[in-house]
């Protein structure tokens, strides 16, 4: 029996979506609006299944990918966050920090389950939304995974599953 633990990892050049967004800091601090093209990669480990994968590249990259569509071109905003509070206003979702607002097509808006939409927490937004796609579509939930996301040159997060 092969006791080895394996990783696969896949990034490619359409894993990158290009979004604004804005986060709060230091308390409730609150920073300009501004954009980033954001790129992800995932990670998974475990042993060899009976292809003699850890898991499939093709679908873990499919599904990873109509993921960063979603987001890619959108305006990301925390569903959660203490300070910024975002509201529908007929067409289109208002964003209120203390004096300053900002209103953006809805359309054109992706809200995230998340209290501010630093890099970290889209990372974790990406990994949960990938473990619900491959449970939805009756495939193995890794145990062990890492989505990592870089929102610079250099500048990356990771979160981890760090279970199996
Ligand atoms: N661990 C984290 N640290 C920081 C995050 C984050 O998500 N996780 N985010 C930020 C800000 O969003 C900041 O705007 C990062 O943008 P960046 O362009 O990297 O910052 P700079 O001002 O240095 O930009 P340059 O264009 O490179 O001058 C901060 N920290």
């Amino acid at each position: 029996m092969d006791a080895n633990r394996y990783t696969v990892r896949v990034t490619k050049d359409d894993l990158v979506f290009s979004a604004g967004h804005f986060i709060t800091f230091n308390g409730d601090e609150c920073e300009r609006i501004h954009g980033h093209n954001w790129r992800v990669a995932v990670e998974v480990d475990g042993p060899l299944d009976e292809n003699e994968y850890v898991f499939d590249f093709i679908a873990l990259r499919d599904l990873t990918r109509a993921l960063v569509l979603e987001l890619d071109h959108r305006m990301l905003l925390p569903a959660r966050n203490p300070h910024i509070a975002v509201s529908e206003e007929g067409s289109n979702l208002v964003c209120r920090y203390r004096d300053r607002y900002w209103s953006f097509p809805k359309d054109e808006c992706v809200v995230l389950p998340v209290s501010n939409t630093t890099t970290e927490r889209i990372a974790e937004y990406l990994g949960d939304r990938l473990r619900g796609a491959l449970a939805d579509r009756g495939l193995a939930v890794p145990g062990s995974m890492r989505v990592m996301v870089e929102e610079n040159f250099g500048q990356w997060a990771t979160a981890h599953w760090p279970g199996g």
